[in-house]
């Protein structure tokens, strides 16, 4: 290998971008090849600026690549955010600081754009905190044993004077994305998906070997409004004893009303044959095993961090937000790039939030990624203290952090990207 000095970081040319989708594969660890098909599909994802590589001479050894999203703040609003994905560095080039080039780079761009934070999915726990990132929100996943829950199972469609349909890819496509922009306003940590997003969900492009087309079903409110929608794929399990055994699995469900999330739930547990649920990935306070009679049928199978956030701006990011106390906090944020450190006033109550640089004593002190953790309501400033992770300068500064930071229901990323 050269040495680092000698290795070039930099956007990619759109002629490199074949080289660029193989090194992702390699770095993780998948097949290093990329077919016609799967090039032909990406390329109309490509983005001159936002693609960065590290190359060894002529052999792309490194990847990263960030693109616009939306990220919902506590109260609904869109913020800005850099989203950061397929970053690798291959085996052979790693721990020489390649990523943290790379990862510099592009925060600083990100900056630059004016966008208020960057996210990412983490492969890893350790990876990102060095960067300023925190994990701000987590994920659940359940399993359901079907003939344990109490459901009625000879359920045949809500009992609201809504209805269950199956739709067609097609029918998912033109309904789904106006249904996600009502969910995502109304889920602190939901992202904007865009049109590929779709496409992939629905087969219009396939980019996975695998991939395999789902049911698809609706709920529609008895006024005819779609509040809800869900893809499952169920496999073929008969069992020794000529049993059927089936699991269905979820691949991802999406409700605007609580309506449409007991509605979903009940109609998937009530699909003869299948006698288990699969979740997928869900919020961690999910409604779901409460909506069943005996919530002890579904039992936890994941809990874990999910998406990372890092605070590019510290005013706007908390200005962004709502809160449902009223008070002040002065924050310390130390930021080790240099982004958006600084001291600063927070005042806050349900009317409406200032965020604003002061020289006045901090009364909690933290870094940038801890206040990553804070900023969508999910994590404790008590509990951070505990830990030592942040400092209180004032006794008590932790409470009144829980106080104005902290809401009733838990943030959630439904999307992995
Ligand atoms: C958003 C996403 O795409 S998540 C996917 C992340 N990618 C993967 O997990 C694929 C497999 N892993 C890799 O490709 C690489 O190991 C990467 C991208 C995680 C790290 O790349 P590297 O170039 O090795 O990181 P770099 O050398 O810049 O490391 C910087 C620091 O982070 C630490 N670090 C990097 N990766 C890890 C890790 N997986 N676990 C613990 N520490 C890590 C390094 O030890 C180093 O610490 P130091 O500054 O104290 O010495």
């Amino acid at each position: 290998m050269s040495r680092p000095a000698n290795i070039d970081v930099r956007p990619i040319t759109e002629a490199e971008f074949p080289d660029w989708l193989r090194a992702v594969n390699t770095g993780f660890l998948r097949e290093p090849v990329v077919g016609e098909a799967e090039l032909a599909a990406r390329r109309t994802q490509f983005e001159a600026g936002r693609y960065l590589a590290a190359f060894d001479g002529d052999r792309c050894v490194a990847t990263f690549r960030s693109f616009a999203q939306e990220v919902t703040a506590v109260g609904g609003a869109p913020v800005a955010a850099d989203a950061v994905t397929g970053v690798t560095v291959t085996a052979t080039h790693r721990r020489r600081g390649l990523l943290t080039r790379m990862m510099n780079q592009d925060l600083a761009a990100a900056k630059e754009r004016g966008d208020v934070v960057a996210t990412l999915i983490a492969a890893e726990y350790p990876i990102y905190g060095r960067y300023g990132f925190g994990p701000a929100a987590s994920t659940a996943e359940w399993v359901v044993d079907v003939p344990r829950t109490g459901l009625d199972r000879r359920w045949s469609g809500p009992a609201d004077g809504g209805r269950i349909d199956l739709l067609e890819p097609e029918e998912v496509r033109k309904i789904g994305p106006e249904l996600h922009e009502r969910v995502r306003r109304g889920l602190p940590g939901a992202v904007s998906r865009d049109d590929w997003w779709w496409q992939l969900r629905t087969g219009a492009v396939r980019v996975e070997p695998k991939w395999t087309v789902p049911f698809f079903v609706a709920y529609r409110a008895p006024d005819g409004t779609v509040e809800g929608l869900a893809a499952y794929e169920v496999d073929d399990n008969w069992g020794d004893a000529k049993q059927p055994l089936d699991t269905a699995t979820v691949r991802w469900l999406s409700a605007a009303t609580p309506a449409a999330e007991r509605a979903l739930w009940h109609y998937l547990c009530s699909i003869d044959w299948v006698t288990q649920v699969k979740s997928g990935p869900r919020a961690p306070d999910d409604l779901l095993p409460l909506l069943l009679p005996d919530p002890r049928a579904a039992r936890i199978t994941t809990q874990s961090d999910w998406f990372w956030v890092r605070i590019l701006d510290v005013v706007r990011a908390l200005e962004a937000r709502t809160y449902e106390g009223t008070g002040s906090l002065v924050l310390e944020v130390a930021d080790r790039a240099g982004l958006t450190g600084g001291r600063y006033r927070l005042e806050a109550s349900p009317q409406g939030s200032s965020c604003v640089p002061t020289t006045e004593s901090a009364e909690l002190s933290l870094d940038v990624a801890e206040l990553a953790t804070l900023w969508l309501g999910d994590e404790s400033a008590v509990r951070l203290a505990a830990l030592g992770r942040v400092r209180e300068e004032r006794a008590g500064a932790g409470r009144s952090a829980d106080a104005l930071l902290r809401t009733s229901r838990r943030p959630w990323c439904p999307d992995m990207f």
